[in-house]
């Protein structure tokens, strides 16, 4: 199920949580703009568009999986009989008994080095091509950088940041899916069917309530992932809301995109009967 999710992660977040130079929102997208063109707000996007039907696909049917395992019921019989929110939180952040868990935390891992590239070649300033003077990026594209990684510090280097990664997903992918489901059962009338605005609704909300939860460890994995434990994340040093930077943009992403992401997910489910 391919969803826009990830690759609309936008660079302007991963900017304002690993740099410390912007004073906020407008001035990183002014200064992006100025110095990079508007391809400066695209630019590492190629591996999360490639990467996010995979990653989604994991997700959505480790989740699935999970439900059918811990509740013993088929998807047709859960419409009748749902399923229970810590069915729905172990299903959805662990992966319910060992096998599902095992393909979850391979979500992490499918994740890590495609995660790990966007955030590097966003954090590199591409100066328009053609200007004069100007230094050629380090990264001539995703499979440049992966080759660099992988050659400077071997396989682990391209998962740099993964146990953060796995930390961050777990627990809050839990809420993502409760959050979903405890909005879907608020808004339908007992004995109505679940409408397509109550679907693109929750998913709304789900996708910003998991990010809200999500946006401390965020900050934590990209610095780990820019500069390994050197650039640790000082809270006495930077304030406290250090560890929510870049939440707002992203939340203003997050809404529209998993309202989609649900609807689609309903209506494959749904369409499967
Ligand atoms: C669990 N965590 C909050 C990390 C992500 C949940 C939402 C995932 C979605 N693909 C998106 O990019 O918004």
């Amino acid at each position: 199920m391919p969803s826009l999710s990830t690759c609309s992660v936008l660079p302007v977040q991963v900017q304002l949580q690993t740099q410390t130079t912007y004073r906020g929102i407008t001035d990183c997208m002014v200064k992006t703009y100025h110095h990079e063109s508007p391809l400066g707000f695209v630019k590492g996007m190629s591996f999360p568009i490639a990467s996010i039907a995979v990653v989604n696909s994991v997700l959505f049917g480790v989740y699935s999986s999970a439900l059918q395992v811990l509740t013993a019921t088929s998807h047709q019989e859960r419409r009748a009989q749902p399923p229970s929110y810590t069915h729905v939180f172990i299903g959805s952040c662990t992966g319910g008994s060992c096998r599902p868990f095992m393909l979850l935390s391979l979500q992490a891992y499918c994740l890590a080095p495609f995660d790990l590239i966007k955030v590097w070649l966003q954090n590199q300033t591409e100066e328009p091509k053609g200007k004069s003077g100007s230094p050629p990026p380090q990264y001539q594209g995703p499979v440049h950088c992966a080759a660099s990684v992988f050659q400077a510090e071997g396989p682990r280097g391209l998962i740099r940041g993964d146990c953060a990664l796995t930390l961050r997903d777990n627990p809050t992918l839990g809420i993502y899916f409760v959050t979903y489901k405890w909005l879907c059962r608020q808004f339908t009338p007992d004995g109505q069917n679940l409408s397509s605005g109550t679907v693109l609704v929750a998913g709304g909300f789900a996708g910003v309530t998991s990010w809200v939860t999500a946006t401390p460890l965020d900050v934590i994995k990209s610095r780990m992932q820019m500069a390994g434990l050197r650039q640790r994340v000082s809270a006495r040093r930077e304030g406290l809301g250090v560890f929510f930077q870049g939440l707002s943009i992203n939340s203003a992403r997050a809404f529209p995109v998993n309202a989609v992401t649900f609807l689609s997910y309903n209506y494959l489910l749904h369409s499967r009967g």
